[in-house]
């Protein structure tokens, strides 16, 4: 399992990630929703659980949609821009991280436990690097990307790679019949390069997307949007979202974003976590505009800038926790929303079958 990115010499000349999304299933959601009117409640009483219901009907193509099995895949990768005093939090503790991943003592080890979700945990590359644990693919691009306050985070090659490490897990989750794809990601300062990236894809200052990310105070994120507008000021000349994606970017969310794509072309749906992960869904919708409607969002983040984030795509989110974890914690809290959403669905009587009468108007 540790050849997940080598074993794809073609990905340098096959830009796959261009290939077309499947598409949901129109006449199974029509299908649902009229199911959704026969369920002995009075018509909309379930609001977005009954949404859930018919759109998972419509990506699932099946009458009784289910995620029983969900996968969940951390991507874990370092940041050169971790060199600017941009985190609350020192470098190490991204490697570091890994072995909690592994052991089950991490938030989304526990969450993963919780649902009986399968928990895929993926080094990119780190600077404090475990090296060989039990229960980390190692899919190592380099230690950290570069300092993007001084030249491109990625290369090309290396855009590459992390692309392709997202679609290698999305194709385990396959293999592995999962139901649901779920992505989370582990990075210390990954939260300014998520901002970053957003602004430059959404066009908006830094001071919007920016926020406190592990825990800095005031003086802090003034230091943190300093930063990222001397990036942005480098990297303005970025003509493409591939582009800003490269150069402002990092393996893990590169990762996110080929996972997404990837689930979207296999016609898995994907539910979204917080922040980061939403930048690297906008960066999906850029890259492909087709995988948007495989994307579910769990919940509103309490960073500053995901409610932008979730503004431009569209997105209503489940749950507004004051979640500020990452790691796929957010996704993985919505999980029972999403099970309960499909038994109710499934299970519960129509009017006919439970003789109870139905509305006045039909009546007549
Ligand atoms: C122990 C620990 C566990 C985490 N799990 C996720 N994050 C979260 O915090 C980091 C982003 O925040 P910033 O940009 O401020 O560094 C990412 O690793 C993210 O996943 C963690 C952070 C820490 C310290
Ligand atoms: O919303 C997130 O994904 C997030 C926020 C702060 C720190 N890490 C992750």
């Amino acid at each position: 399992m540790n050849d997940r990115v080598s074993n794809q010499p073609t990905l340098a000349a096959d830009a796959w990630w261009l290939r077309s999304c499947k598409r949901p299933d129109a006449e199974r959601q029509a299908q649902a929703r009229a199911r959704q009117a026969q369920l002995t409640k009075p018509p909309g009483s379930l609001g977005v659980l009954e949404d859930l219901a018919v759109t998972l009907s419509g990506l699932q193509h099946s009458p009784t949609p289910k995620v029983d099995r969900v996968w969940i895949s951390v991507f874990a990768a370092d940041h050169g821009v971790a060199a600017e005093g941009v985190s609350a939090f020192p470098q190490a503790v991204t490697g570091e991280m890994l072995r909690n991943f592994a052991g089950g003592g991490a938030a989304i080890a526990v969450l993963a436990r919780a649902l009986d979700a399968s928990l895929d945990v993926v080094n990119l590359g780190t600077v404090n690097d475990p090296g060989a644990v039990a229960g980390v693919h190692r899919a190592v691009i380099a230690a950290s990307t570069r300092n993007f306050c001084e030249g491109p985070a990625m290369s090309d090659a290396q855009l590459r790679a992390a692309l392709g490490a997202g679609a290698a897990s999305v194709r385990a989750a396959l293999d592995a019949g999962a139901q649901l794809f779920i992505g989370g990601e582990m990075g210390i300062a990954n939260t300014t390069s998520a901002a970053a990236l957003a602004s430059a894809l959404l066009r908006r200052s830094p001071s919007e997307l920016t926020g406190a990310g592990t825990g800095l105070d005031a003086g802090g994120i003034a230091h943190k949007i300093a930063v990222i507008e001397r990036a942005l000021a480098l990297h303005a000349p970025a003509d493409s979202d591939w582009e800003r994606l490269r150069r402002l970017g990092g393996f893990e969310i590169a990762a996110l974003t080929g996972a997404y794509v990837a689930a979207a072309q296999a016609g898995l749906p994907v539910l979204v976590d917080g922040f980061i992960a939403s930048v690297a869904a906008l960066a999906a919708q850029r890259l492909n505009p087709g995988c948007g409607d495989w994307l579910l969002y769990a919940h509103r983040s309490h960073e500053r800038g995901h409610a932008m984030v979730l503004e431009a795509l569209r997105a209503r989110p489940l749950l507004d926790l004051s979640m500020r974890l990452g790691e796929a914690s957010g996704a993985a809290m919505a999980v029972p929303l999403l099970r309960l959403a499909c038994a109710l669905h499934n299970s519960m009587a129509t009017f006919a079958q439970a003789g109870v009468s139905e509305s006045a108007a039909q009546q007549a």
